[in-house]
Parts: structure tokens; C-alpha cells; sequence
């Protein structure tokens, strides 16, 4: 994208977010760009007036004067509100359509790019602050321009090699800081993975999620040196480039202040002299004091603009990206599942540097019935359950649903037939009802907000509805330790945290207020459960799942034995496929472990 079509589109962006706040704040930035003109007209016509005795009009032209700095005023407090206006509504759009473009982002691959991730930290940045800024720089760029223009007009009439030294002394100061700014934007997106990594190491100290391992290990030290060195690294790059800047910018300066000393000697000079008249001193003096300001405060907005303009193509990729999973030209309904999900010779790996995750799966999971997957970490289990939901698309193969290929699918459509518990599920520091109404999404304000009797059923059938009720707040506490403001903060009522188990069946009961889907997916839903409860749940399941086409994952074999069909899962490949009668029977993989855990098992109740 070039810096061209990046300024429109900030433009554009600025239209579109707030169109009269806008239009006014480039009105207004017109006139006060040409206000200092005006006054230094004016100032020259009341002088010459003054030093050749004439007294006529002069209360007109003093009124006038008056008047250009009671407008300068004005503008500039309007100026300022209209500024900040046009930001607060650019913001709000800016952001809306960059959480709207992640929102699209329907497949994961894209979303686990680090190089990706870095530009979405970019442009969620830029997102904030950006927009706004290259807004000020064009219109203030035209504000500044029209004062220079102005006053250059004035000072040919004055000496036109005077406009023509003042001009030319101006052109490498603009030049050097645009080259600055691409350096600086250059220098920006190089320190991104180390931002990246600072910001990685400074949640880690601070977060919750890592506090114990970090005290217990004693990894406290060693995390803040990692993250002062990267702050270094960063500090250094930015520290060499602010010594350039402060170089070039001082010797500018420098030029600058000789040019207008010359000036203004030449013009005290003329003037003594009889060649130029007191008004002409005046509107000489004001012009080059008035174009240096200009043309400073331009090249300092445009050198930040550049750099916002830089960054703002990582905000325009990011908005602009497509969903990371090919859309069919014209989706096909997804009809309720009748048939069957089939895995047909289904290769998958997550990129073309990573090794093969499935190697030729062929699986049909027929309607109505129970699908066991098994095997040892790292087999594929999760990522055969991520292709069933479309999170990636297989590299070779295809997955079928009643016969027609995932990918001819509306990716939403599809998953609006899917319910699923993940391995890694989510705890939101949300009420206990919203953790729970988010399973049924068109719903959920009502469902948390009172018209709860299916949120509390779900939570009934997941055994957590007693632990919930008897929270300070009931199932409007919220399952968090944030303090949402400083009021809530010394009551003891506004957060609680679950233990690892609650919270797994919080995430269960968000997956049984979707019962009606046609798909249920349970990646190892009870791992964090006590034996007791695990027996419970899962005879809960097994009532649930019955007639419904599901799959789950679990080490625990035990969880899996009453499923229609089991299939063990080896380096990729589907290894053994059948009831847990017949695996048993073949003594394979599956008997050899079914057989270790029984006996783990016995032996645990022989000790006991
Ligand atoms: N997002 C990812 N990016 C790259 N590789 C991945 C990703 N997720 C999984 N893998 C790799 O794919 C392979 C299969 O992983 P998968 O999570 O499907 O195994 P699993 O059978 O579910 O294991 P576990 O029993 O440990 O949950 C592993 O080698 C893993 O390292």
C-alpha cells in the first residue's frame, strides 16, 4: 500500500467515523491557518498608515486586527475540541473494524503466525492513536501550508529572493525528517518480536496464571533480567536514532536561525535606508518568524504522520485480511446431520515446516453413535477434532459432512451444529450465569440476566449448580479475582475462583445448553474431576450422547469402554478401529493399555 492511498484512506476513515465534526475541524483549521496572514496585513496597513500620518480608516483596520486575534482564539480552543471529537469517533471506528477483521478470522492458522501476531499488535496499536494522528498531520499539513503560502506571497512582494532563501533553507529539514520517519518505522516494526517478548515476560510476572511456579522455581529474577535485556535491546536501537535526530535536527535549526538573523538585519538595514517601509519590517518580521513555525510544526507532523502512515499499512493488512480459510463462492446449507462425519484419506500438518499430525486418516462416524479416540500424547487426537470443526482445512483429504466437503460449508453455519468441551477450555472472569449462557450465544444477555432455569438445569447436569448457589452472589458472582472498580474492591462478594475441577464443569454445563447440536465433541471433559464425580459424568454423558453423534477424547479408558466404537490413534494413523469387546479381544495397542490402567487400578485398591 502506498503512503498515498494510506492518507486517503485515513481520510476516509475520518469521514466516514464522524462527517460534520470533520468538516468542521477542517474549516476551521483553514481559517486559522490563514488568521496570522491576515494580521500581519493588517498589522502592515495600520503602520504604514501610523508612520505616513494618515488617519483615516485605522479604527477599521484596528477593529480588524482585533477581530483576527479574538477569531485565532477561538479557533483554537474550537480547534482543539473538534480534534479531540473526530478522535474519540475515529477510535471507536478504527477499533470496531479491526476486532470485526479478528472476528472474521474464522481459521487458527493465520491467528498462530507469530509473524502475524505482530502485525495485529501493530495495528491494534496504531488502531488507538494512529488515525488520529495522521489526521492532524494532513489537516494541520493544510493549515501549515496555507499560513507558508500566505506569508510567502507576502514576502515576494516584499523581496521575492528573500521567500525564495526562506523556502530553500526549509527543504532539507522536510527531507530529513521523512527519511527519519521511515527509519523510525523501519526501527519499529524490527523491534516488534522484542516487544513481543518483553510484553511475554512482563505478563508472566505479573499474571496469576504462572504466580506458583514462579515462586516455587524461583524463576522471579531470572524472568526480570530476560525482560530488562529486551527492554535494552529496544532502548538502544531507539537511542541511536533519537542521537541522529537530535544531529540533523539541531544543525536544521541551527540553519534556520542564521537565515532569519540575515533576514532580519537586511530588512532593519532597508528600512533605515529608506527602502522599505516600517509596515513592510512588520509583515517581513511576522513571515519568517510565521513560515518557520509553520514549517517546523509541518515537518514535525508530517515526519509522525510518515511513521503513522507506516504502521497504519499493518493496521490496513490486518482489516483487509480474509478469514484464513477459503470461503465457497456459493456455501451449500449444512442440512442436520443424517448420515454420517467422514475422514477421507485426510493428511493434515499445521504448516509446511512442521511434521505430519494426521497421515491418511480414513474414519466415518455414523449418525447416532459414540466415537472414542485414544492414544498417547501428541497422536492427533486434538487435531482430528480441530478439522471436524474446521479450525484448519486437512493439506490433503477431505472431511465430509453427510457427504459434502466441510469447505463447501458457511463456516459459522457449520459450527452453529457443533457443541464442544476443548482440551484447554475457557474460564471467562465473567458471572457464573454468563460463563455459562455464552453456550447459547443468541440468548445469552437473557439467559444470565434472570430467565435462567435452562443455564441452571445445564449446571444441575454438570454437578456444579450447588457449588454456584452457594457462591456470595449466586450465579451472579463473578468467577474472577479482577476487581472491575475500586468501590467492589474490599468487598468480599465480588470474585471468587473455582478450583480447576469447578471449573471444568462450568465449561461442561456451557456445552449442554447447546445439547441440541448435531455434533458433541468432549476433548477429555473430565480430566481435572475426582474419580467419583468423573463415574458420574460420564454416566451423565452416556445418557446424554445416546442417539447423538459424538466424540470423545480420554486417557482414562475406563471413559471410553461403553462407546459405540473406539479408535486408537498412532503417530497420525488410525491403528485399531472397533467396540471395546473386539479391541480388547485383539489384543493390540488398545488391550495393552486398557490392560495397564486395570491393572493400576487393582493394584491401587489392593494398597488400599
Ligand atoms: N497449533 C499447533 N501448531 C503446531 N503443531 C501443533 C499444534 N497443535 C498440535 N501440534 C502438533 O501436532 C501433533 C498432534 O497434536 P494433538 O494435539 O492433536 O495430539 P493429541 O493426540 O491430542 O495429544 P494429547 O493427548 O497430548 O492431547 C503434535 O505433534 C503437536 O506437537
Amino acid at each position: 500500500m502506498s503512503m498515498r492511498s494510506g492518507a486517503v484512506a485515513s481520510l476516509a476513515l475520518a469521514w466516514r467515523a464522524a462527517p460534520a465534526a470533520f468538516a468542521g475541524y477542517v474549516l476551521a483549521s483553514i481559517g486559522s491557518g490563514l488568521a496570522p496572514v491576515a494580521t500581519a496585513w493588517l498589522l502592515k496597513a495600520v503602520l504604514d498608515r501610523l508612520a505616513a500620518g494618515q488617519d483615516g480608516r485605522l479604527v477599521l483596520l484596528a477593529a480588524g486586527l482585533a477581530l483576527a486575534g479574538l477569531t485565532v482564539a477561538v479557533l483554537t480552543e474550537l480547534l482543539r475540541y473538534l480534534s479531540a471529537e473526530v478522535s474519540r469517533k475515529v477510535t471507536v471506528l478504527s477499533r470496531d473494524r479491526l476486532y470485526a477483521a479478528t472476528d472474521r478470522m474464522t481459521g487458527l492458522a493465520k491467528l498462530e503466525d507469530p509473524a502475524y501476531r505482530d502485525r495485529l499488535r501493530m495495528g491494534e496499536q496504531h488502531s488507538q492513536s494512529g488515525p488520529v494522528i495522521i489526521l492532524d498531520a494532513l489537516i494541520g499539513g493544510l493549515q501549515s501550508a496555507l499560513t507558508v503560502g500566505g506569508f510567502v506571497i507576502t514576502l515576494i512582494t516584499i523581496s521575492p529572493w528573500m521567500a525564495v532563501v526562506v523556502l530553500a533553507a526549509s527543504a532539507p529539514g522536510l527531507y530529513a525528517e521523512l527519511q527519519l520517519s521511515r527509519r523510525r518505522a523501519e526501527m519499529m516494526t524490527g523491534l516488534s518480536p522484542t516487544e513481543r517478548r518483553q510484553f511475554f515476560y512482563s505478563e508472566l510476572m505479573t499474571g496469576l496464571e504462572a504466580a506458583k511456579e514462579i515462586r516455587l522455581l524461583g524463576l522471579g529474577r531470572l524472568l526480570r533480567r530476560r525482560m530488562l535485556a529486551e527492554l535494552h535491546k529496544a532502548n538502544a536501537a531507539k537511542r541511536r536514532l533519537d542521537r541522529r535526530d537530535l544531529l540533523v535536527q539541531g544543525l536544521l535549526a541551527a540553519l534556520g536561525a542564521v537565515i532569519a538573523g540575515g533576514g532580519l538585519i537586511w530588512a532593519i538595514v532597508a528600512a533605515g535606508s529608506g527602502r522599505v517601509t516600517l509596515g513592510d519590517v512588520a509583515v517581513f518580521v511576522a513571515a519568517v518568524t510565521g513560515v518557520q513555525g509553520a514549517l517546523s510544526l509541518l515537518i514535525g507532523r508530517l515526519g509522525m504522520a510518515h511513521n503513522a502512515l507506516l504502521m497504519f499499512t499493518h493496521y490496513q493488512v490486518v482489516t483487509e485480511e480474509t478469514s484464513g480459510l477459503p470461503v465457497a463462492a456459493e456455501p451449500a446449507e449444512v442440512p442436520a446431520l443424517r448420515h454420517g462425519i467422514e475422514f477421507r484419506d485426510v493428511w493434515f500438518r499445521y504448516s509446511d515446516e512442521h511434521p505430519w499430525a494426521l497421515r491418511g486418516v480414513d474414519l466415518f462416524i455414523p449418525f447416532g453413535q459414540s466415537l472414542a479416540l485414544v492414544g498417547q500424547n501428541g497422536a492427533g487426537k486434538s487435531t482430528l477434532v480441530k478439522l471436524l470443526c474446521r479450525f484448519y482445512d486437512p493439506t490433503k483429504g477431505a472431511v465430509l459432512w453427510d457427504g459434502v466437503d466441510l469447505r463447501d460449508f458457511d463456516v459459522s453455519e457449520l459450527r452453529r451444529r457443533i457443541g464442544a468441551v476443548f482440551q484447554d477450555f475457557m474460564c471467562y472472569e465473567l458471572s457464573a450465569a454468563e460463563n455459562i449462557a455464552f453456550g447459547e450465544v443468541d440468548g445469552a444477555d437473557e439467559l444470565a440476566a434472570g430467565h435462567r432455569p435452562r443455564v441452571e438445569a445445564a449446571a444441575e447436569r454438570a454437578g456444579i449448580s450447588e457449588v454456584l448457589q452457594a457462591l456470595p452472589r449466586g450465579y451472579e458472582t463473578m468467577l474472577s479475582r479482577m476487581f472491575f472498580d475500586q468501590t467492589d474492591k474490599d468487598d468480599p462478594a465480588t470474585g471468587v475462583l473455582l478450583s480447576g475441577g469447578q471449573w471444568q464443569r462450568v465449561a461442561l454445563a456451557r456445552t449442554f445448553l447447546r445439547d441440541r447440536r448435531d455434533l458433541l465433541i468432549l476433548d477429555e471433559p473430565t480430566s481435572g474431576l475426582d474419580a467419583e464425580a468423573e463415574h458420574e459424568i460420564h454416566q451423565g454423558l452416556a445418557a446424554h450422547r445416546a442417539g447423538r453423534t459424538s466424540v470423545l477424547i480420554s486417557h482414562r479408558l475406563g471413559a471410553v469402554r461403553d462407546a459405540d466404537r473406539i479408535a486408537v490413534l498412532v503417530d497420525g494413523r488410525i491403528a485399531e478401529l472397533g467396540t471395546h469387546q473386539t479391541l480388547v479381544g485383539t489384543g493390540g495397542t488398545y488391550a495393552r493399555l486398557f490392560e495397564l490402567q486395570a491393572k493400576g487400578y487393582s493394584s491401587e485398591a489392593v494398597a488400599g
